[in-house]
């Protein structure tokens, strides 16, 4: 595999490296300075993973160039640096745009936007793509899986999805706590409520029935899934959620160049 850069080395720079290290052939990867605890620890635990001494370093040493700095970052983590044709760019900054990327790097090397999500690290997630790049796809399918689109506006709807993740975790924290409030012990609580959960993510590896499908399966007609759902995840409920993800797709795809609002 290439040798990869990685110019932010937090949460998701720290789950790529743990996930390319774990892979059949283990790249090389060079990793920037700044969050110094982190990098020196990969460096330590991996082998093949060296800290540079600025993130310029990062970029002459590799062939992939990985940016996952956080968007507010961008000034003081890309400014000046060099980034010749032949290397390819990795962009995972949520809401950066390739083409905006491109202008301030001033380079005329491929750019890919994508979406690593936390399970890189145990390669298991499946990450978002666009455009399609044959390097990129491959290396994202080292770690789980890639998902190439034709656009950075179906990029961004994907990226809505992913927004949900946090609110799915309290859901869970939701109910245990109703639970714990019932008089349940929160050990117990915490348990069932995991295992409700993992059982939904085992019924998900089948991909012979549909999301509805399983869904149907799950509920008896005027059983109590039945009531919870039609009580609670009523038309109002699903309407709230579509309207949150309508809001913040439109926040994540400013409107076009030369368009005009009348
Ligand atoms: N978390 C997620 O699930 C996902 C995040 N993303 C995107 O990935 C990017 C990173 O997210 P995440 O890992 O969660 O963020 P983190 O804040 O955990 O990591 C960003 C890292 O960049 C470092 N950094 C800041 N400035 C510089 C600089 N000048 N040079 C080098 N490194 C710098 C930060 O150091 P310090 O802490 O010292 O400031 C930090 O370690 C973001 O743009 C986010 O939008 C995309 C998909 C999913």
């Amino acid at each position: 595999m290439a040798s990869i850069g990685i110019i932010g080395v937090g949460e998701i720079g720290r789950a790529l490296v743990t996930g390319l290290q774990d892979t059949n052939s283990p790249p090389h990867v060079w990793l920037s300075p700044r969050n110094a605890p982190t990098a020196s620890a990969l460096s330590a635990q991996f082998e093949a993973v060296r800290v540079c001494a600025d993130n310029q370093e990062v970029v002459d040493h590799s062939q992939i160039v990985v940016i996952s700095v956080r968007p507010s970052d961008q000034d003081a983590a890309l400014d000046g640096l060099r980034i010749s044709r032949e290397k390819t760019v990795i962009n995972v900054m949520a809401g950066v745009f390739n083409d905006d990327l491109r202008r301030r790097l001033s380079t005329e090397a491929a750019i890919v936007r994508a979406i690593p999500l936390p399970a890189v690290s145990q390669c298991q997630a499946i990450t978002v793509v666009s455009p399609s790049h044959p390097q990129v796809n491959e290396l994202f399918d080292q770690l789980g899986g890639s998902l190439p689109v034709a656009s950075e506006d179906e990029l961004n709807v994907f990226s809505a999805l992913t927004a949900t993740l946090s609110t799915q975790y309290r859901y869970l924290t939701t109910t245990a706590a109703w639970a714990v409030s019932q008089g349940l012990s929160t050990e117990a609580a915490d348990r069932y409520v995991r295992g409700l959960f993992q059982g939904i993510g085992r019924a998900l590896e089948d991909r012979s029935h549909t999301l509805d499908e399983l869904a149907a399966r799950h509920e008896t007609p005027n059983g109590i899934n039945h009531r919870i759902r039609t009580t609670w995840f009523d038309e109002a409920n699903v309407g709230a959620l579509t309207s949150a993800l309508d809001e913040l797709l439109a926040s994540l795809s400013p409107p076009k160049r030369g368009t005009t609002c009348d």
